[in-house]
């Protein structure tokens, strides 16, 4: 089965500009499949993870997620495909005052009753789980820490453990190493691919790190303006596509007009 299959989705933030954030992509996505998002500031990575996670309904198009339209599903069920399906942001929404198990297990939220979780808030349920998925990212002697006594990168992770506690079959995750070092990066990539290659789940990454994205992942979507410009094998992805991708609009080159002549600027300023 696809993860997700995209027919001209459009996406329109409500506070927004009037142009679209993503603007008729398509795009389909099997089972296990790992690829980057890459793309210039503004571009719609985050959008369009959002989007995949079901937290922006689409303002045009198709969007069938696990074989099912989100939007169309009853409040429960999407509830239920929701959790199917782990976004992990850029910056995590931790609790700065909680422990940093107890903001991990809250990965098992959708699965616990009310009971579970309270109970949880004052013994934590399963620290041995907690503690497995933070040695994974380097962390393991971070298990009782306060999160609000983390360095960015080290919040960063602890929100990545969080989702090898989730049950979810697809991982979309957002900018993953913004605040990591080369050799954390390194690691923190590896472990997010092979936990998706043990649980045949999706892996979708926006990066902006073009190199990491390019010897990691097989397959490379390049969005700029809200639009696909490519989706290719890594092996078909030139520098020149890559640089078309980042080419700054604002460095064209401007061929004045007539009447914009330095000799007729200055007239202009002296009078
Ligand atoms: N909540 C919002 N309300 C209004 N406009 C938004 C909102 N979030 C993003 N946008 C706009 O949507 C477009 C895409 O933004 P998005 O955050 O998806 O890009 P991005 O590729 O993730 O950027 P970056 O690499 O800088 O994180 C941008 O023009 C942005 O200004």
């Amino acid at each position: 089965m696809d993860s997700y299959r995209l027919g001209k989705l459009t996406v329109r933030h409500l506070a927004g500009a009037q142009a679209s954030a993503l603007h008729e992509i398509d795009l389909a996505v099997a089972q296990g499949e790992q690829l980057a998002v890459i793309g210039p500031s503004g571009a719609g990575k985050t959008t369009l993870l959002a989007t995949l996670a079901c937290a922006h309904a689409p303002t045009g198009g198709t969007l069938r997620v696990l074989g099912q339209d989100p939007w169309t599903l009853p409040g429960a069920a999407r509830h239920k495909l929701r959790a199917s399906l782990f976004l992990a942001p850029q910056t995590p929404p931790l609790p700065p005052r909680q422990r940093v198990v107890t903001a991990v297990l809250a990965a098992r939220l959708p699965e616990w009753t009310l009971g579970q979780a309270l109970a949880s808030l004052f013994k934590p349920a399963d620290p041995d789980a907690a503690h497995a998925a933070l040695v994974r990212f380097g962390l393991g002697d971070k298990l009782y820490a306060r999160v609000d006594r983390l360095s960015g990168g080290e919040r960063q992770r602890c929100g990545l453990a969080r989702l090898l506690l989730s049950s979810a079959r697809v991982f979309l995750v957002d900018e993953p190493l913004s605040a990591l070092d080369p050799a954390l990066s390194q690691m923190t990539l590896a472990t997010l691919q092979q936990e998706a290659v043990r649980r045949n789940a999706t892996l979708i990454c926006s990066l902006h790190q073009v190199d990491m994205a390019r010897a990691h992942f097989p397959r490379i979507v390049g969005l700029r303006d809200g639009r696909i410009v490519f989706d290719a094998a890594r092996e078909d992805v030139s520098d020149e596509m890559i640089a078309a991708l980042y080419q700054n609009e604002a460095m064209v080159q401007h061929t004045p007009e007539a009447h914009e002549t330095p000799e007729r600027l200055a007239v202009g300023a002296c009078f």
